[in-house]
């Protein structure tokens, strides 16, 4: 089996590679993948470090052709990509497919921003003096990402790194180096410098906390658990660090009397379920009013019955697996507790056998629920959700608020009083009308408020806040 090595100061380099494994079906080995060392981690970050000056100052026409070539082939091999990606993280051929194109276009959407680089000239309000604001590269970026969004979200932190004239260190979920690899392979061949991206797959209680501990970083950029976020936050405070946190979400879904039902069932099922639930999008949290709380539960009851749980690589496969068997012993965790804590479990929740070996469970509803259960209040990440009963729109939005998190906030309604409040109130980054609180365009901010985030939004133009900071000149004519 061939070796996937790991990219360090334009060298293919390291060994002791570990297998890869498919959740779908564990008999299968994807590939092998070599472990970085903390010392391979620290030469990432001095060829990062070496790299910084001449890529700092590169032409913007290099990397908008990098930037652009590399969306190019990921457009072009969207199905071999996609398939990797569904074979090494779970979700649906379709979903890998469509996270692979996601990745193309932010690549293309950040080539387009290379040519866009501005700056402001605004006069002084001293005579005779000229004042121009631009914006520079942050230098070293250190990118932490997680298993969930295996080309996605490594390619919305390492297009705008690039863009912007950084110098990077990639380090990726050891449960996905597939993706993180092809993606990395490609930019290299484009014709990025060497030392430029450097890729160190491995441990992160290893390469990335060596990550955290270098004062050669110089921003590190982090999607994942909250208990990892901090980590990152505290080390970054250390060392006098910019620092950006993705963490997780309780995301409430709100469905009022006046919704349409078909609409609200459809999008409730995409947030709570569709990628396995494991999205930081996604919604584990469905209020529901009074009226219609009857209507919708039965609605959802036989929308489940619909899904079709099996390999993620099989046509017709609505939900994968979850991604290893530790999120497996958390989600059925959480299952256990619900019944524990006195929500009642109305559909599905069981462990199932499929033809191969894989990590397949029943997307689970509770009823019952109330807000001050920890199945409300803490983030499950797997197909678990429970609907609260509330008495009217106000409760709605009181319940919505009250979490310790703020990422996305979702609500089924036909009003337009109602939609315009929420959108004004929700204490969340996103908000989201008529639709599934996950699923997001690539080309607008994204992130939170609350426990979910910290720092400047990723995505679109507004990531130029994160990887770059702005210097104010003066000159005296
Ligand atoms: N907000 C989100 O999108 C996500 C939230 N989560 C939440 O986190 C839970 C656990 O998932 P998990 O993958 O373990 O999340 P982690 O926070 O552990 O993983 C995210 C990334 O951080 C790395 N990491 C782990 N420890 C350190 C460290 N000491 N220093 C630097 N980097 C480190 C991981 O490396 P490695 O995995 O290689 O060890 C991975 O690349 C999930 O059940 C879910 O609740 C998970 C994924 C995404
Ligand atoms: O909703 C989406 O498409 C993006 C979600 C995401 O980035 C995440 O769940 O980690």
């Amino acid at each position: 089996m061939t070796l996937h090595q790991n990219l360090i100061a334009g060298e293919w380099v390291g060994g002791n590679g570990v297998a890869n494994i498919n959740p779908s079906d564990t008999n299968d080995v994807i590939g092998e993948y070599a472990r970085a060392s903390a010392e391979d981690a620290k030469a990432a970050i001095a060829a990062a470090k070496a790299a910084l000056p001449a890529w700092s100052r590169s032409g913007i026409l290099e990397r908008h052709a990098i930037l652009r070539k590399t969306a190019d082939e990921i457009l072009a091999r969207k199905d071999e990509l996609g398939r990797l990606l569904s074979r090494e993280e779970g979700k649906t051929l379709a979903e890998g497919i469509g996270e692979t194109v996601r990745a193309g276009q932010i690549f293309d959407f950040f080539a387009g921003e290379a040519l866009r680089l501005a700056g402001e000239i605004i006069p002084s309000v001293r005579p005779d003096i000229g004042v121009e604001i631009t914006r520079e590269p942050v230098g070293v970026v250190g990118i932490i990402t997680p298993w969930n969004f295996p080309i996605a979200i490594p390619a919305w932190k390492i297009a705008p790194a690039l863009c912007y004239g950084n110098t990077v260190v990639f380090k990726p979920a050891d449960l996905v180096p597939g993706s993180a690899w092809s993606i990395v392979d490609i930019l290299h061949r484009a014709g990025l410098p060497k030392g430029v991206l450097n890729l160190v797959m491995g441990k992160g209680s290893v390469v990335g906390q060596t990550m955290l501990d270098s004062p050669d970083i110089h921003a590190i950029t982090f999607t994942g658990s909250t208990g990892t976020g901090k980590r990152v936050a505290l080390a970054s405070v250390e060392h006098n660090r910019k620092y950006q946190l993705e963490m997780g979400g309780k995301n409430p879904f709100v469905v009022l009397d006046d919704a349409d039902l078909s609409v609200a069932v459809e999008a409730a099922v995409n947030s709570a379920f569709f990628s396995t639930g494991q999205r930081c999008t996604a919604s584990s949290r469905v209020i529901v009013t009074e009226g219609i709380h009857d209507r919708f539960v039965a609605a959802m009851g036989e929308r489940m019955k619909g899904l079709t749980i099996d390999d993620a690589l099989k046509a017709g496969t609505h939900i994968g697996p979850v991604v290893d068997q530790s999120q497996l012993n958390q989600d059925t965790d959480y299952i256990a507790i619900g019944k524990r804590e006195g929500a009642k479990l109305a559909f599905g929740g069981e462990l199932l056998k499929r033809d191969t070996p894989g990590f397949y469970l029943q997307p689970a509803l509770f009823t019952e629920a109330t807000n001050q259960m920890r199945i409300s209040r803490e983030e499950i990440f797997g197909p678990v959700a429970s609907v609260i009963r509330v008495k009217d729109y106000d409760e709605a939005l009181a319940v919505a608020n009250d979490t310790p998190f703020g990422l996305s906030s979702g609500i089924a309604t036909t009003s337009l009083k109602h939609a315009t409040h929420f959108k004004r109130n929700a204490e969340a980054g996103m908000v989201m009308v008529n639709l599934p609180t996950a699923g997001v365009d690539f080309h607008v901010p994204f992130g939170g408020r609350k426990g979910s985030s910290h720092g400047s939004r990723e995505q679109g133009r507004y990531a130029a806040e994160f990887y770059t900071t702005v210097k104010t000149a003066y000159t005296s004519a």
